[in-house]
């Protein structure tokens, strides 16, 4: 059972403090996934307050992109920090988390679609090993470099590895409707889009209608979650949201 797990940036840092972890939060996830039986997991984690203010310091996301080295290095350096402490967590729950960072891996194509490699992941998981990945800065042909999130690379990452589900634990409990009550599934964009907005702090990369729209496209199911359905979503049950285009 191949399960990705996205940890959004929102859930794994204070949003709006500057560089701080929520270790708390952090801790509870991490003894979660500890305590789950999945057997190949990859944790893919998103900006925060991490990545979101230095991207947007430099002007850069998705679709704007930077030639400046020091750009590039500012971010890669903020996001390298957030996943030496994710991973950290993850190690002090007893998981045997190791580091990839899609910059030095990775890169867009003129036609800004990804080129993620994966087999260097489905080695680590074959060994053993939890990869976490991370939303990042990363090369572009013919714009220098963008940002790529986490959520991309969750849908490169389910495509390139067959997996059997998706998870984004995010701050909120699922899609939430009008009223603000949990969408039970969304098979259709329409289902959603009326209350389907950008996200409440810095973010470069879209919030939730992105999320939506790019698990929507994925062959694997996938759920939209908070944190106290972690458990649930590891188990093999449904949580939150349910997302199958
Ligand atoms: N209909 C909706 N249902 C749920 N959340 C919504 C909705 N519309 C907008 N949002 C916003 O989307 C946010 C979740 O997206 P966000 O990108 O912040 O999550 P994340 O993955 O945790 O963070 P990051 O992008 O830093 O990894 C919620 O905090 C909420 O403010
Ligand atoms: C801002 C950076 C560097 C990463 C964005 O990843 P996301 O929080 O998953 O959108």
């Amino acid at each position: 059972m191949t399960v990705i797990l996205k940890l959004g940036g929102s859930v794994v840092t204070e949003k709006d403090q500057p560089e701080t972890v929520a270790d708390d939060r952090l801790a509870d996830l991490a003894t979660a996934v500890a305590d789950s039986d999945v057997s190949d997991l990859v944790v893919v984690h998103g900006g925060g307050s991490f990545g979101h203010p230095h991207a947007a310091e430099h002007c850069v996301s998705s679709t704007d992109g930077t030639r400046d080295p020091e750009a590039v290095r500012d971010i890669a350096a903020a996001m390298e920090t957030l996943n030496r402490a994710v991973v950290g967590a993850l190690a002090d729950a007893g998981i045997p988390a190791v580091p990839v960072h899609p910059f030095s891996t990775g890169f867009r194509d003129t036609d800004g679609d990804l080129h993620l490699p994966t087999d260097q992941v489905a080695a680590m998981l074959d060994e053993g090993f939890v990869p976490v990945l991370h939303g990042d800065v990363l090369t572009t042909a013919g714009q220098g470099a963008t940002i790529v999130s986490g959520d991309d690379l969750v849908s490169a990452l389910a495509t390139a590895l067959a997996a059997d589900r998706v998870g984004l634990c995010s701050t909120v409990p699922g899609v939430l409707d009008a009223d603000g009550d949990v969408v039970p599934e969304i098979t259709a964009f329409e289902d959603a889009a009326d209350a389907l907005g950008e996200s409440d702090a810095t973010d470069v990369t879209g919030g939730m209608a992105a999320k939506v729209r790019a698990l929507l496209d994925l062959g694997s199911p996938a759920f939209v979650f908070g944190p106290d359905a972690l458990d649930a979503f590891l188990a093999g049950d449904d949580a939150g949201t349910r997302i199958r285009g």
